[in-house]
């Protein structure tokens, strides 16, 4: 089917090249629209499946204005900009394109990204028609289910939680013959785990959160809306100021729904702690399966008694346990749990994952727990360390060789791909990957086959690809170190893993787990506690070197430590030096770059220039060798800045 494109944009010439260009390509472009108000008159009388869309148009209207306009119709968007200034780009991106390309670009960048956007969109809509039925699924389970009322209430949540992501959840419901509504909230606690609220403080959020409109004044029978970052605290501010109750849960966006119907209303509100939380999928998702909602909370003829339960709170001695269903994942931090639902609703399908996040956030930890949690969980899972390799034998690694291939290649090897078949191959720093790997990987990705270092004959893989970069993969392709169209393929589902500074709310439990791992480890009868002032040490450090250094460091700490309790920990010195180059903000505050500099310096300092073996920086950074010397390298840290000569 030939596939119908519209574009917007403002410039006329700009606008008849893309026609042309697209025109050449085999596509339809059913019109051109310069602006906000006639591209949705556009969008109506043609109903295209993709729009390209530049961001400023005529009337000083913006292209980010009709995101979501598309996104409510299901309509893939590109946008196409000269304008790199980067608060623009970031309002842009929070649109949720399928791609985003920055002018002037060459006519195969624009075909490759529709070609990867296609690809995108279609696996969107699997997994919104996975995440109904999901739902659909368990609404029925509960309804059917004979079982006691407060154990279907306590399924609610999770209900909820595969279908829209949330922090807090308030509902409130009046059946038709009566004008007391019965309410409840649910907070979010760990992976599976939500603290049940007092009915009235659901029943004063709903008054608060509730469409933003009186009742009087809707006519619809179901409506939504979301209220993101901004917009979330002005809306807040205006209603509650201070924040109110809301204001410990820290949240910072909502989705409200209202569903009226001859037998009822149905009021929800769900909250995050992301800025971004909601979107128009979510919204559009509630919309759609409005009579499922609506049955859960009315066939549920709810009694609820508006008690709340007090909240499990692991006591000291009580031994640490991993998030359930996740493998050696610790912590129960908001932003741990979002990332762990992205893992959950992704593992099990074929999709290419792709894991950002500072080195030691537990980036082979996830992969690792996609693999197990797949249908592929008893076949291999194979790591490749692209940084690991010297560049020359990363392809007879990857695809394997033949005997005598090249020098040295004495006898035939089978590579990573093949071992991995059946399973999923882990390509860890994928973005220090050499530019002409690049290319012969981008192969495997979209064909799934490949030719040993010295033979002709194709081989055939079934591999799920799971890959991760603690680098910025945009900038790299920008700056001509990182192909597009594999940086694309790549990430079709990114997974961002916060660093350890900005989830200090696991800290303690994963300080907890690695004193007990390495008591084990040490046969230690018992882990030391930490005192008050020790947990005060860990939380205002900065953790350059994230999960794996605060392990190192908690190995050290119970080395060092004889009593019951760790009293103190004596931390990673920073020390302060002027010799690193800036990378200022333009007033006294350092950047993390510098902070991470410096930290990295004084620990060279301190292992007297020694990088590798024991004893030396990378281990008591808890860094590979490999990753340490990329990052001196980037932060311009050199021989002669820490070693005596
Ligand atoms: N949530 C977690 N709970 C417990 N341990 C964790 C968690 N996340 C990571 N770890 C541990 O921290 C260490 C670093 O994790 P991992 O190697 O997965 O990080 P990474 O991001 O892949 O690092 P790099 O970029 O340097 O390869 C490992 O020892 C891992 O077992």
């Amino acid at each position: 089917m030939i596939e119908k494109l519209l574009i917007v944009e403002d410039e006329f010439i700009v606008a008849n090249d893309l026609t042309n260009m697209m025109e050449n390509a085999g596509y339809n472009v059913c019109g051109t629209a310069d602006s906000v108000e006639s591209a949705k008159a556009a969008i109506d009388k043609y109903q295209p499946t993709w729009v390209l869309l530049d961001i400023f148009l005529q009337d000083d209207s913006m292209g980010t204005e009709l995101a979501p306009y598309l996104q409510e119709k299901g309509i893939g968007f590109i946008y196409i900009s000269a304008n790199t200034n980067q608060s623009i780009l970031e309002a842009a991106k929070a649109t949720q394109p399928y791609g985003f390309l920055v002018k002037p670009f060459r006519e195969k960048d624009l075909l490759i990204m529709l070609d990867i956007a296609r690809s995108k969109h279609e696996t969107s809509l699997q997994f919104t028609a996975q995440r109904e039925l999901l739902l659909q699924q368990q609404v029925r389970a509960l309804t059917d289910e004979q079982t006691t009322l407060e154990s279907k209430l306590n399924k609610i949540p999770a209900t909820f939680q595969s279908l829209i992501p949330f922090d807090y959840l308030a509902f409130s419901y009046t059946p038709a013959n009566s004008n007391k509504p019965e309410s409840g909230a649910f907070f979010r606690v760990g992976f599976n785990e939500y603290q049940v609220l007092p009915a009235l403080e659901a029943k004063q959020l709903i008054q608060v959160f509730y469409y933003q409109g009186s009742q009087t004044q809707i006519r619809k029978s179901v409506d939504a809306s979301i209220l993101n970052g901004g917009a979330f605290h002005s809306f807040q501010a205006g209603r509650i100021p201070g924040g109110g109750l809301l204001a410990p849960y820290r949240l910072n966006s909502s989705l409200q729904l209202l569903n009226k119907t001859s037998e009822g209303t149905l009021q929800l509100a769900f909250f995050n702690r992301n800025e971004n939380g909601f979107d128009h999928s979510h919204k559009t998702l509630l919309c759609k399966n409005e009579k499922f909602v609506f049955r859960l909370f009315n066939t549920l003829s709810l009694a609820y008694n508006g008690d709340s339960k007090t909240l499990r709170r692991a006591s000291r001695n009580q031994p640490v346990k991993s998030v359930p269903k996740f493998e050696g994942i610790y912590g129960n931090s908001a932003a741990l749990l979002h990332v762990l639902d992205n893992v959950e609703m992704v593992a099990d399908t074929p999709v290419t994952v792709l894991i950002l996040g500072e080195s030691g956030t537990g980036k082979e930890k996830i992969a690792h727990n996609i693999h197990l949690l797949s249908s592929r969980q008893d076949a291999p899972f194979i790591t490749v360390n692209c940084a690991a390799i010297p560049a020359d034998l990363i392809e007879s690694e990857l695809f394997g060789h033949e005997k005598g291939a090249f020098t040295g290649a004495i006898e035939k090897r089978i590579g990573k791909f093949e071992a991995a078949n059946g399973g999923t191959i882990f390509l860890d720093e994928i973005g220090e990957l050499p530019l002409e790997s690049q290319v012969k990987l981008l192969r495997v990705l979209q064909e799934r086959q490949f030719e040993h270092i010295g033979s002709s004959k194709t081989i055939k893989v079934d591999v799920r690809i799971v890959a991760a970069t603690n680098r910025n993969l945009e900038k790299e392709v920008g700056e001509g170190r990182f192909r597009l169209d594999l940086f694309y393929r790549l990430n079709v589902y990114p997974i961002n893993l916060p660093p350890l500074r900005e989830r200090k709310e696991d800290i303690p439990v994963l300080a907890r787990y690695f004193l007990s791992k390495s008591a084990e480890e040490m046969g230690r009868l018992e882990a030391p506690e930490l005192s008050p002032a020790a947990l005060k040490q860990l939380s205002v450090y900065n953790w350059p070197g994230n999960i794996r250094e605060l392990n190192h460091l908690m190995e050290r700490t119970l080395i060092k430590t004889r009593g019951k309790i760790v009293e103190s920990i004596e931390m990673p010195a920073v020390t302060r030096t002027d010799s690193i180059p800036a990378t200022s903000t333009g007033d006294n505050r350092k950047t993390l770059e510098q902070i991470e500099a410096e930290h990295i310096l004084s620990v060279l300092k301190s292992c007297n220039g020694k990088v590798t073996g024991v004893g030396g920086a990378a281990e008591i950074l808890g860094l590979p060798p490999s990753t340490l010397t990329s990052r001196m390298k980037k932060l311009g840290i050199k021989k002669e800045l820490y070693h005596d000569r």
